[in-house]
C-alpha cells in the first residue's frame, strides 16, 4: 500500500463496504487527481481552453473544471497570478455545482476558508447578487479574503463569525447556503497524508458536534423556498447521512432533492443509518428521514476520478412568494438611503471612529466625505466601470458594497465589500484587488505583457520595468503618465505607475512571485 491509513478506519470501511472494500483499498495505490477550475469572472471557459498552458481533460461534474497532469505546476504560471484559474481538487468542485447558483442569488458560504468554493460561487453569480463568505477561524479568513480579491470578486462581504451571530442580524436572508462542513477528512487521506495522521484528533465525534450546531442555525438563515447544500470530504455515516436525517426530523419543511444515483454521484446509504441505529441507542431517526438519505450523493475514489466526498441538497418547501428576511431588509435600506453613497461614521478609532472632538465638530464626517469625493474623482478620470451597490468608507479605506453596512454592525467584518482603494493625503490610491477585478477595457491606461516574455514574471516579482511611451495604451485623451493596468495576454495582474519610460511596480509585496 502506498500510504499509511489508521487501522481503525480500515476496519470500519471494511465493515461498511463489504464486497466493495477491495476496490476501495486499491484506490489508495492509484495516483491522486489534480484539477483546476476556470475563473469565468476573468476569462470565458472557451477562451481559457484556447490559451491553456496545460493539457486539459473535462471533469464530468463541473463545466469549468479540468483534470491536469499531476506533474505540472499550475501555481507557477502568470495566468495563476492573473486569477484565471483556481487550483482545486476535482471532487471539491461538486458542492457548488449542485447548489445551482444563478446571477442575482443571495448566497451564504458559511464555512468558507480558504475560499475555493466561494470563488466558484462568485463566478456563477457573475457580479450580480450577493455573496457573504464566512469562516469562524480568523487566521483562515486572511486566505479567504486574499482569494476573493485575487479572483476579482466585486460583490462579496467577508465575515469572521459564528453562524448564530450571522443569523441574529440576517435572519432568512439567503436563498442559497453552502455548508462545507468541518469534518474528519477521511476522503482526503490520499491527497494529504497528514489528514490520516490527524484523524484521531479531528475525530468523528468532535466533528459531529460542530456539524450539528452549524446545520441547526443554517435553517434560520434561509429564505422560504431556498436551498442548503451540505457537504463533507469524509465517509463516515455519522457525519453524513446521520446529520441529514437528524436535520430532516427536526425540520419537516425540508426535503432532500435527490442527486444520489445520478451521474457521478453514488447514492447515500440509508442501510448504514439503520445499522447505526441498531448498534447505538444514541441514534434515532424516523423511517421517512432514513429513506430520504438515499437521495444524498457520494463521490467514491474507486468509482470516479477524484477524492471522497459527500454532498446533499436540502430544499425548503416554503412558498417563494413569502417575503424573505432579505426583502424586509432591502425595503428598509432603500427607504433610508438618499443616494448611492454612504458614510460609515461609527467605526473604531483605529479605523476611523470619530473621537469626541470630531463627533461634535462634524470633522469626521467631512473627512469621510472628502474620501468619497476623491474616490469618485479617481473613478471618473481613470476607470470606465459601473459597480453595483454603494460606496462606503471605513477610516481611509474605500469599499463598494452590495449589503447595507448598518446591518453588519456588531459583526466581525473582514471585508465589508469590494476594497477599491485608500485615501492618503487627500489622494485616492487604487487597491490591488481593484486592479485584479478589472478588465482591460475598464481602465484608461493599459500595458500588455506577454506570458512568453520574461517581463511578465519580472513584473510579478516586483521589479521596475523600462517601458517606452508607445507601449502604454491610452483610452480617449488620457496621457501615459499615471496608473497603468498591467495585463498578461489581455488579463489584469496589477497596477504600475508610468513616468518618463519607467514603470514603477505597484504589485503588492505579499502577493509576489517567489523563487525562480
Ligand atoms: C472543509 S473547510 C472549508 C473549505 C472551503 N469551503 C473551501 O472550499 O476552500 C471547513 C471550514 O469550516 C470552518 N469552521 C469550523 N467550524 C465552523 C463554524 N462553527 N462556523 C463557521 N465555520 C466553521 C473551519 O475553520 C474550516 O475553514
Amino acid at each position: 500500500m502506498a500510504i499509511w491509513l489508521p487501522p481503525l478506519f480500515i476496519d470500519r470501511m471494511q465493515r461498511l463496504l463489504g464486497d466493495e472494500f477491495d476496490a476501495f483499498m486499491k484506490s489508495y495505490e492509484a495516483p491522486k487527481y489534480a484539477g483546476i477550475r476556470v475563473n469565468t469572472l476573468k476569462i470565458s471557459n472557451e477562451q481559457f481552453r484556447d490559451i491553456s498552458p496545460f493539457a486539459l481533460r473535462q471533469i464530468p461534474w463541473c463545466d469549468t473544471g479540468y483534470y491536469i497532469q499531476d506533474d505540472v505546476k499550475p501555481g507557477k504560471h502568470p495566468y495563476y497570478y492573473a486569477g484565471l484559474y483556481y487550483i482545486q481538487e476535482p471532487s471539491a468542485m461538486s458542492p457548488v455545482e449542485v447548489l445551482q447558483v444563478e446571477p442575482g442569488d443571495r448566497v451564504l458560504d458559511l464555512c468558507a476558508a480558504p475560499g475555493g468554493k466561494s470563488t466558484q460561487i462568485a463566478a456563477k453569480l457573475q457580479g450580480q447578487g450577493v455573496l457573504v463568505t464566512n469562516d469562524i477561524n480568523s487566521e483562515r479568513t486572511k486566505a479567504l479574503a486574499k482569494n476573493i480579491e485575487l479572483y476579482g470578486v466585486r460583490n462579496a462581504v467577508v465575515l469572521n463569525e459564528s453562524p448564530e451571530r450571522i443569523a441574529n442580524v440576517l435572519p432568512h436572508f439567503f436563498n442559497k447556503i453552502l455548508i462545507d462542513a468541518p469534518c474528519s477528512g477521511e476522503g482526503m487521506f490520499r491527497k494529504d497524508e497528514d489528514m490520516a495522521k490527524q484523524w484521531a484528533t479531528h475525530s468523528v465525534e468532535k466533528c459531529m458536534l460542530m456539524q450539528r450546531d452549524i446545520l441547526k442555525v443554517a435553517a434560520s438563515l434561509l429564505a422560504p423556498g431556498g436551498t442548503i447544500v451540505y457537504s463533507t470530504c469524509t465517509f463516515s455515516p455519522e457525519e453524513n447521512e446521520a446529520m441529514i436525517a437528524e436535520f430532516l426530523d427536526a425540520h419537516e419543511e425540508f426535503h432532500v432533492m435527490p442527486i444520489g444515483g445520478m451521474g457521478s454521484f453514488a447514492p447515500g446509504r440509508p442501510d448504514w443509518l439503520k445499522q447505526l441505529q441498531e448498534e447505538d441507542p444514541e441514534f434515532h431517526f424516523s423511517k421517512e428521514a432514513i429513506e430520504e438519505t438515499a437521495g444524498c450523493g457520494r463521490l467514491w475514489p474507486h468509482l470516479i476520478e477524484g477524492e471522497g466526498h459527500f454532498v446533499t441538497v436540502l430544499k425548503h418547501g416554503g412558498d417563494r412568494s413569502e417575503p424573505s428576511g432579505y426583502e424586509f431588509i432591502e425595503k428598509h435600506w432603500k427607504s433610508n438611503r438618499a443616494d448611492r453613497t454612504y458614510v460609515r461614521e461609527e467605526q473604531k478609532r483605529k479605523s476611523g471612529r470619530p473621537n469626541k472632538k470630531e463627533k461634535h465638530s462634524g470633522q469626521r464626517k467631512d473627512t469621510a466625505q472628502e474620501h468619497l469625493e476623491s474616490y469618485v474623482g479617481f473613478a471618473q478620470q481613470e476607470l470606465d466601470i459601473d459597480l453595483p451597490g454603494i460606496t462606503v468608507t471605513y477610516g481611509d479605506h474605500v469599499y463598494q458594497t452590495v449589503i447595507d453596512p448598518s446591518l453588519l454592525q456588531g459583526l466581525k467584518v473582514v471585508r465589508p465589500g469590494f476594497y477599491t482603494g485608500t485615501v492618503k493625503n487627500g489622494r485616492f490610491m487604487p487597491s490591488h484587488p481593484l486592479a485584479a477585478a478589472l478588465h482591460p477595457e475598464e481602465a484608461k491606461r493599459v500595458l500588455e505583457l506577454s506570458s512568453d516574455h520574461p517581463e511578465a514574471i519580472r513584473y510579478l516579482k516586483g521589479e521596475t520595468l523600462q517601458v517606452d511611451r508607445d507601449r502604454i495604451l491610452c483610452k480617449g485623451n488620457a496621457e501615459p503618465k499615471g496608473y497603468v493596468l498591467v495585463c498578461v495576454d489581455g488579463y489584469a495582474m496589477g497596477w504600475g505607475k508610468w513616468l518618463d519610460g519607467i514603470l514603477k511596480n505597484e504589485y503588492p509585496a505579499g502577493w509576489r512571485w517567489m523563487g525562480a
